[in-house]
């Protein structure tokens, strides 16, 4: 028989109630053994994007669920992201995760950690001086993190950036969406869950490998950041050298890593998610009349062990990705199922801005822009693009990895491929 959707409980006062299933956080028995406590989410009603509130209710024991262990195995870190999404971490750590915590972990959530961001290299930063030595001596540790991909990002390459031990735990992160696009979350729970990942922060949450990638840079290539004014190293392996940057949702060029780069200003910032729209729109539509740029390189994509050219040398839109969903409701790629570590590709050539925007609004309506004859969607291991002077405004030479810019020379080039290292879990259905 099919699970109720409704959770009913008899509240203090003996009254039978109800609440969404979808909206349960935890149901945590009290040490008295009479009375338990019900913790649920009340979404705001017509705004999706809004933080959920958290409700607390006192309720009847119920024997079906046991006394969470109070201490948790593993030393926890909250990580929380002041600059993610439209700035709204903090007070959803105060009025949600920070009341959730104290009843799941009555007993030890006084030696949580907690850490605000301040800048844009605190979790690097934070990685590489705490996470990864505990990580690397085999301590087992959890990350509770408020942010947007841009965190996790953080993380990952944090804790490649130095070799790993053979006593290397993977720390598990629980991921809160408090970004703008939250690919990843949205992709992992792809509507499963409703409570903005508050359902997992209970110990017995399911944890998962993270697929990742790596993406390999011409020695001409440089990090963009403080809104494209400054030019920054990117990391460099450990072994070979070479300039990489670790991603785990998405390696693109041409109009999405333009609208990723041209959005991500304070300005574009406080729209939300509509900044990608806008961005989009002012791409497709320039304002001279003339029609979207038609980007120019060499583009080739592994199989197996073989790289295989694509005929075509001007594009639109080239994407390698890793998760079904860049947006909840955008599906890049239906056929990736969450961390599966599939890579797949999208691709379509030079066009104007009605037909761009048409492909792109299919993929709004669940990713039908796969079935569009316009579109070349395939399972992939690796992608590479040259751009061998083909490109002579560095404009058209940005590469997005999971939001981050990377800005290559007119001879360089960039290739990404599966990256077999377990460097992190993920908590999830
Ligand atoms: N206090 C801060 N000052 C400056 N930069 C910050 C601060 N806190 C976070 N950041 C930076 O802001 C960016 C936020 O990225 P994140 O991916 O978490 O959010 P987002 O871009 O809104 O969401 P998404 O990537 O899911 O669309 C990161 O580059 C992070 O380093």
């Amino acid at each position: 028989m099919a699970e109720s959707t409704t959770f009913m409980f008899k509240d203090e006062h003996n009254q039978e109630q109800g609440i969404d299933r979808k909206n349960l956080v935890a149901v945590v028995q009290n040490a008295d053994g009479a009375t338990s406590i019900i913790i649920h989410i009340e979404p705001t009603e017509g705004h999706d994007a809004e933080p959920p509130k958290v409700k607390i209710i006192k309720a009847q024991a119920d024997p079906a669920y046991p006394r969470l262990d109070i201490t948790s195995g593993r030393e926890t870190h909250i990580i929380v992201s002041t600059g993610s999404g439209t700035g709204k971490a903090d007070t959803f750590f105060k009025q949600a995760v920070k009341p959730v915590l104290e009843n799941l972990f009555p007993a030890s959530h006084n030696s949580f950690q907690i850490h605000h961001t301040t800048s844009e290299s605190s979790i690097l930063d934070l990685t590489s001086n705490t996470f990864f030595p505990k990580a690397n001596s085999g301590s087992l540790i959890r990350i509770i993190l408020l942010s947007g991909d841009g965190g996790v990002i953080d993380l990952v390459n944090g804790l490649l950036s130095k070799p790993a031990s053979k006593e290397y735990a993977p720390p598990q992160v629980i991921l809160l969406p408090l970004g703008t696009a939250n690919a990843l979350y949205h992709s992992i729970n792809a509507g499963t869950d409703n409570t903005w990942g508050l359902r997992f922060l209970a110990e017995d949450a399911k944890s998962h490998s993270l697929p990742i990638f790596t993406a390999v840079f011409s020695p001409g290539a440089y990090l963009l950041v403080d809104e494209a004014r400054r030019e920054e190293e990117l990391p460099k392996d450990p072994e070979s050298g070479r300039k990489i940057l670790h991603g785990a949702v998405v390696g693109s060029w041409g109009m999405h890593a333009s609208l990723v780069a041209d959005s991500d200003t304070a300005e574009y910032r406080k729209f939300g998610i509509e900044r990608f729209k806008m961005a989009a729109n002012d791409a497709l539509y320039p304002a001279d009349g003339s029609p979207p740029h038609a980007y120019k390189a060499k583009v080739s994509v592994l199989k197996g062990d073989s790289w295989k050219q694509l005929p075509e040398l001007e594009h639109m839109y080239v994407l390698a990705t890793m998760t079904s969903n860049l947006e909840k409701l955008f599906t890049i790629s239906p056929a990736s199922k969450p961390l599966d570590g599939s890579l797949h590709l999208v691709r379509f050539g030079p066009t104007n801005g009605n037909e761009a925007m048409r492909l792109m609004g299919l993929a709004y309506q669940g990713g039908k822009h796969v079935e569009d004859p316009a579109v070349l969607y395939e399972a992939i291991d690796g992608l590479r693009i040259e751009f061998e002077g083909r490109e002579e405004n560095a404009r058209w030479r940005r590469i997005c990895i999971d939001g981050k810019i990377i800005r290559v020379e007119e001879d360089g080039w960039v290739e990404l491929k599966k990256e077999p290292r377990h460097v992190l879990d993920v908590a999830g259905n």
